[in-house]
C-alpha cells in the first residue's frame, strides 16, 4: 500500500456505535494515521461540543489581554502564567510566546493520603502535586471554561486510548492504555504568540522549533487555524502543512506512544513557522543562511497574533511503559524490543524542570540532523 503523508481527518463517532463495520473502519483509519504520520484531525472535534472549545479559547484570549501585572499575579513555572521571556525552553523560544497552564482539575477530590498524590511522600508526587492550579480572577468564567474543557479532553483522550488499544489488539483489551492513565498527570496549556516584530528584521521565525512531544497523546485546538504548524513524517521529503479545516481538533502522538509501541507508531516532528507580514517578497532569495526554508507559500504564516490550546496528556507518573506488555502487534520475533521498560514520569514534561535544576539538557532539543529528541 502506498504510504500517504497527508494529515487525515477522521470521524471517530462510529467507534462506540452499533455498527461493527463502521467501528472497525474508525480503528483502521486511526491505525493507518498512527503508523504513517502520527497526526490526525478529528471531524466534529471528536464529539467535543463547539461551545466548550470556543469558551476555553475565548477565556484564554481574554486572559492574555489583561495587563501584565494582573497576569503576573498567577505567575508560576508549573501551573499558571509565564510571560514572554519568562523562562528557558529549548522547543519554544520564550521570547516569542506567553503561556498559561493548569494540571488536573479534580485534585480537591482525590485522596491526599494516597502516597501517589501526597507531595511529602516522594519527589515525583511533589513535582506533580506540590502546587495547586492558579486561577486568574478575570476574565469572568475563566476557571469554569478551562475546567470544562480539561474534563472534555480527559474523556476524549480515554476514548482515543481505547481506539489505540483496539488498533494494536493490545493484550489487556480496549482499556490497556486507559488503565495506566487513571491518575494521569496531563497539562492544559494556552500559548499566545504575539505578532512578529518586523522591525527586528526577521525573515522567518520558528515560533516552535522542530520537536517531538514527550506525551502519549497531545490534542490541539486553534483560535484561527494551525497557522504555520508543519509536520515532518519519517520518510517524507519535506515538511507538510497541517491543513486548515473548520470544526476540528488536531491529535498527535508523542514519544511515550512511540516507545510503548516499539516504534510501530510515530511520534512525528513538528514545528510552527511564521514570517512577518510583507516579508514574503524577500523569500527565498532573502533567506539568511541557516534559517530553515521550506515554508510553502500557501501556509497562513503571516506572523499575526496566534493562539493555541494544547492538552498534553501523560499517563500516571508511576506507570510502567513496556512495549512487551502491548503484545504481538509491536514486539515479536520479527520485531524485537527496541526500548527497555521505563516509568512514565521519567520522560514527562515536568521531568525537564528537574533536569534544568541539575543543568541537564532539554530532551526536546533536536539536533539538526534527523535524529529523534529522546
Ligand atoms: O502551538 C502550537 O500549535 C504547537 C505547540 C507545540 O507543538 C508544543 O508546544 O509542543
Ligand atoms: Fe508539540
Amino acid at each position: 500500500m502506498a504510504v500517504s503523508f497527508e494529515v487525515p481527518t477522521i470521524d471517530i463517532s462510529a467507534f462506540d456505535g452499533d455498527d461493527p463495520v463502521a467501528s472497525a473502519a474508525v480503528v483502521d483509519a486511526v491505525r493507518t494515521a498512527c503508523e504513517n504520520v502520527g497526526f490526525f484531525l478529528l471531524a466534529d472535534r471528536g464529539g467535543v461540543p463547539e461551545d466548550l472549545v470556543r469558551d476555553a479559547l475565548a477565556a484564554s484570549r481574554g486572559f492574555f489581554e489583561l495587563p501584565l501585572d494582573e497576569k503576573m499575579r498567577v505567575a508560576s513555572l508549573k501551573k499558571g502564567y509565564i510571560p514572554v521571556d519568562g523562562c528557558d525552553n529549548a522547543v519554544r523560544p520564550t521570547s516569542l510566546h506567553e503561556k498559561f497552564s493548569c494540571s488536573r482539575v479534580d485534585l480537591a477530590t482525590v485522596d491526599r493520603s494516597d502516597p501517589y498524590y501526597d507531595p511529602s511522600a516522594s519527589p515525583q508526587a511533589e513535582l506533580y502535586f506540590g502546587e495547586d492550579n492558579r486561577w486568574p480572577g478575570a476574565p469572568d468564567g475563566f476557571r469554569d471554561a478551562w475546567e470544562r474543557y480539561y474534563v472534555a479532553m480527559e474523556s476524549l483522550t480515554r476514548r482515543l486510548l481505547r481506539i489505540f488499544a483496539r488498533a494494536l489488539r493490545a493484550k489487556g483489551g480496549d482499556d490497556f492504555f486507559a488503565d495506566k492513565c487513571r491518575r494521569h498527570v496531563s497539562n492544559l496549556v494556552a500559548l499566545r504568540y504575539p505578532p512578529l516584530d518586523r522591525s527586528k528584521g526577521a525573515a522567518i521565525e520558528e515560533r516552535v522549533r522542530a520537536h517531538t512531544d514527550p506525551t502519549d497523546v497531545t490534542i490541539l485546538a486553534f483560535e484561527r487555524g494551525p497557522e504555520g504548524l508543519q509536520v515532518l513524517p519519517d520518510g517524507a521529503d519535506d515538511w507538510l502543512d497541517v491543513p486548515d479545516a473548520p470544526a476540528t481538533l488536531l491529535v498527535n502522538l508523542g514519544d511515550m506512544l512511540r516507545f510503548w509501541t516499539n516504534d510501530a507508531w510515530r511520534s512525528t516532528r513538528h514545528r510552527v513557522m511564521a514570517r512577518p507580514r510583507g516579508a514574503r517578497a524577500g523569500v527565498p532569495s532573502g533567506v539568511p543562511s541557516g534559517v530553515p526554508s521550506g515554508v510553502p507559500s500557501g501556509v497562513d504564516d503571516d506572523g499575526g497574533d496566534r493562539l493555541s490550546l494544547v492538552f498534553f496528556h501523560a499517563p500516571d507518573y508511576d506507570a510502567m511503559i513496556d512495549c512487551e506488555d502491548v503484545g504481538g502487534a509491536v514486539v515479536s520475533a520479527e520485531r524485537p524490543r527496541r526500548y527497555p521498560a521505563f516509568r512514565s514520569g521519567e520522560r514527562s514534561h515536568f521531568a525537564q524542570l528537574v533536569r534544568n535544576e541539575r543543568g541537564l539538557p532539554d530532551r526536546q532539543t533536536l539536533r539538526e540532523d534527523n535524529s529523534r529528541g529522546d
